[in-house]
């Protein structure tokens, strides 16, 4: 790795709105520099998780270290690959702290979309080179130079700056790595000065434990080094340093301005804090300013199936986070479902990944309930604030056919299926990206849910005021429907306050387990007697009438 002085490296990633071709481009890379073999059928070559391939996006960045000839000179060619969808934006903006430049990537047909727009503005307030790429120019409706002036007006960046390609043909793809090596500066670091490493992500594996990736800003670290880590003061001897080429592949030492990974016997998932700065042992240093943690906006219980399966749960939730240090938890638990936590995603697709993530990579199987969002509530007179709808802020035209507008909306209204009902309503024309703009007063009611009018503490629920009537129908229908029939009627009712709002009734029913056992054996009576006692057991008793585990399954996982 020493061949590479500080000026022949440049660290780069690729950004863009979902689908406009990151991932095919970063493949083209690999090819062209030979890190790939280009004879194979190369497909999302960085897309290393299972759910990645299945859905066909990046939900996790992915690095890889390209070598590079160019006029006779070996150049280290670092790519970061990023996520588009809005809900992994936090993925982007901590890949961007180890790069100094971004390739924009925008789709020749579409242009400019929401996920461009927000993505170009972290990059540029990274203070980031911008390189713009134009890409799939093969499709027939392409068409560059509206793209081109597009991009000049919103983003300011002359057109002829513009480089035109195609990523899936690879049409003046080696354009694009000169641009990396011609406009996006070297590193600003000091190989002289003591080692400061920066764990910009890190992944468990069972067998060798953490593995950081590193960027490093100051100094070498190699082989056999004692590092301590700034967050938890604890000293580690290095195990193992390499590139990620796109596998990893040890090297004995990484210098000040190269990417890598590091191995270092943390074996705990705490230990290896994504934002941590790594340095020598008895060569203290500043750390690094990491990273602003994540603010989640949708929130779901989450639950293992069996209640023997927790610390297994527990301990993979502990290994993913660590990948994916956007997800807060808090443990919490619930009279149905037992001991669980409470998670905090950015998103609604974020939350399904996760939960994927979980089965498909640790085994485990859960119970996710269905997300809500954080809510603040005066309680003073228990009379909840003003109601405010979606209100518009202001609205731009990019060009001739395309219009930015910009809403306040609440959290609540967009979070589960504002995105699939945009999608269709425009014909899938229009994109979407949000972000946090506080706490705003709503008319919110605090709706029970009454069993023969004792209150069922698990469906307790905060609703807007005009959509309780319709929620609460749902949810007493749903348990309508999985309630068992008992030996009186059970009335299932949704109440704000004392104002019921909706009921539903399950009629009665007498399962008389006696009625077999004419001739009057006593022995005989109390074995089935006990039987049914024993059956019972599994149920939970709400005043005086009996909900099966599943009966909550049912209804906390589906309505809302
Ligand atoms: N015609 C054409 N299709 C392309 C080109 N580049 C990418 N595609 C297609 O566009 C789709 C999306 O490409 P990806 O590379 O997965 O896009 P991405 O930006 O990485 O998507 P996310 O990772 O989910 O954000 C795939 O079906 C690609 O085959 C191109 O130059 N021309």
């Amino acid at each position: 790795m020493s061949r590479f002085p500080v000026e022949n490296i440049r660290n780069f990633s690729i950004i863009a709105h979902v689908d406009h071709g990151k991932s095919t481009l970063a493949d083209r890379l690999l090819e062209l520099t030979g890190t790939i073999d280009k004879t194979k059928n190369n497909k999302q070559v960085l897309d290393k998780l299972q759910v990645e391939r299945e859905r066909g996006i990046t939900v996790k960045a992915q690095t890889a270290s390209l070598f590079y000839n160019c006029e006779g000179k070996q150049y280290l060619l670092n790519l970061i690959d990023t996520p588009g969808h809005v809900d992994f934006s936090y993925e982007v903006s901590r890949s961007l702290s180890a790069c100094q430049g971004v390739l924009l990537v925008v789709d020749a047909n579409e242009g400019i979309q929401a996920q461009t727009v927000a993505n170009f503005f972290l990059a540029f307030e990274a203070q980031l080179s911008v390189i713009p790429v134009i890409n799939k120019i093969d499709l027939k409706n392409a068409d560059p130079e509206r793209v081109e002036n597009q991009i000049e007006k919103v983003f300011d960046i002359p057109s002829d700056e513009c480089i035109k390609i195609s990523a899936k043909l690879g049409t003046n793809v080696e354009r694009v790595l000169q641009a990396v090596i011609e406009r996006i500066p070297p590193p600003k670091v000091h190989r002289k000065n003591p080692l400061r490493a920066l764990v910009f992500d890190s992944t468990f594996d069972q067998y060798r434990g953490v593995i950081a990736n590193v960027a490093l800003f100051d100094g070498v670290v190699s082989k056999g080094d004692k590092i301590v880590s700034a967050h938890t003061q604890k000293t580690y001897e290095v195990n193992e340093v390499g590139v990620l080429n796109p596998n990893e592949q040890p090297t004995h030492k990484l210098y000040a301005g190269q990417v890598g990974y590091l191995i270092a016997g943390m074996k705990d998932v705490t230990e290896a804090q994504i934002g941590d700065t790594l340095y020598l042992h008895k060569q203290p240093v500043e750390p690094l300013p990491g990273f602003k943690s994540a603010k989640p906006m949708v929130f779901a219980g989450m639950y293992p199936l069996d209640q023997s399966e927790y610390n297994n749960l527990k301990s993979a939730i502990e290994k993913l986070t660590l990948n994916d240090s956007s997800v807060t938890v808090h443990r919490d638990s619930s009279l149905a479902l037992g001991a669980g936590w409470r998670l905090g995603f950015l998103g609604l697709l974020h939350m399904e990944v996760f939960n994927q993530r979980l089965e498909q990579e640790y085994n485990a199987s859960v119970i996710l309930t269905t997300p809500t969002v954080p809510y603040k509530a005066v309680l003073s007179s228990s009379k909840l604030i003003k109601a405010r709808r979606a209100v518009q802020k202001n609205m731009i035209f990019i060009d001739q056919n395309r219009v930015m507008l910009k809403y306040l909306f609440p959290l609540n209204e967009i979070v589960v299926d504002f995105y699939d009902s945009l999608k269709s309503l425009s014909s899938g024309y229009a994109s979407f990206d949000y972000e946090d703009a506080g706490y705003q007063t709503a008319e919110l009611v605090k709706m029970d849910i009454l069993l023969n009018g004792n209150t069922v503490e698990e469906l307790v629920t905060v609703v807007h005021k005009d959509k309780a009537h319709s929620i609460g129908k749902a949810i007493c229908e749903r348990l309508r429907d999985s309630l068992p029939r008992q030996l009186f009627e059970i009335a299932i009712q949704a109440a704000i306050g004392s104002k019921i709002i909706a009921r539903e009734t399950v009629k009665a029913y007498r399962k008389n387990v006696l009625a077999k056992c004419y001739g009057g054996d006593i022995t005989r009576k109390m074995k089935l007697l006990k039987r049914q006692a024993e059956g019972k057991k599994k149920l939970r008793k709400i005043g005086n009438v009996e909900v099966p585990k599943d009966a909550f399954i049912k209804v906390l996982k589906t309505v809302f």
